[in-house]
């Protein structure tokens, strides 16, 4: 397929970041997907590093690769996490959640010192929102949450796979909320969590160092933020 030429480049790019004895966050979806098999090359040659992953599937994956994996309790910092994203506008500002992973992934992204997002170039906008915005929420009276979520124009509609409700690794369902266009990230992302029932939502705002942008050609080309002092714990 056309679009994993940009994908493949995306991801294969951000494994370059990786330096033997990093402990590297593995994100989630089919460009993550690039960079974790270039990273389970960068393994089986010899590189040492230490992996926590976003995902049920990816975390397969990257033992699939041979990655090794450390359970949270022994991670004393996440160096780099790359993950990917279904929208990003260029001031790294990114929507997630596509895949449904989006409370492992943020979890990690705010951990993580360092966020590098990979992914094909239809995924940069000028204004967030055209995707719709993926809100994970607990599975108790999520019909009221619903109803919350509804009253206050998020149009959501509840995740289905395979004509049954979707399920997220987390035991939560997702709502994809329709905005069109999202004037307000910032201010909307306080609403959503304002909502009992909101477990967590997949604006990604302040958490992205650099987007890489995979093109079909192949290329890739990077938007970086300033460094803003971010730590790992
Ligand atoms: O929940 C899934 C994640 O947020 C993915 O990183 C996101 O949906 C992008 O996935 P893909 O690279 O497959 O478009």
């Amino acid at each position: 397929m056309q679009t994993d030429i940009g994908k493949k480049a995306a991801g294969e790019k951000a494994a370059e970041y990786i330096k033997p004895g990093m402990t590297v966050g593995l994100g989630t979806g089919s460009t993550a997907y690039y960079a974790i098999l270039r990273i389970g090359e960068l393994v089986r040659a010899g590189m040492e590093i230490k992996a926590v992953a976003t995902s049920e599937q990816s975390e397969q994956l990257a033992r699939e690769q041979q990655i090794p994996i450390i359970p949270f309790d022994k991670v004393e910092k996440i160096d780099i996490d790359i993950d990917g994203a279904d929208e990003a506008d260029a001031q790294l500002q990114l929507i997630k959640g596509g895949g449904g992973a989006l409370l492992r992934e943020k979890i990690i992204a705010v951990a993580a010192k360092e966020m590098l997002v990979v992914m094909d170039e239809s995924k940069l906008v000028k204004q967030l929102g055209k995707f719709p915005l993926p809100v994970e929420i607990a599975t108790f009276a999520w019909e009221l949450t619903f109803k919350q979520l509804a009253a206050s124009g998020a149009n959501p509609v509840l995740r289905l796979k395979d004509n049954n409700r979707f399920v997220t690794d987390n035991g939560n369902y997702i709502l994809d909320c329709r905005y069109q266009k999202i004037h307000n990230a910032a201010a909307l992302e306080a609403q959503l969590n304002s909502v009992p029932g909101v477990v967590e939502n997949g604006l990604f705002l302040h958490y992205a160092s650099k987007l890489i942008i995979g093109y079909q050609d192949g290329t890739v080309r990077e938007i970086t933020r300033p460094y803003q002092g971010k730590k790992s714990f």
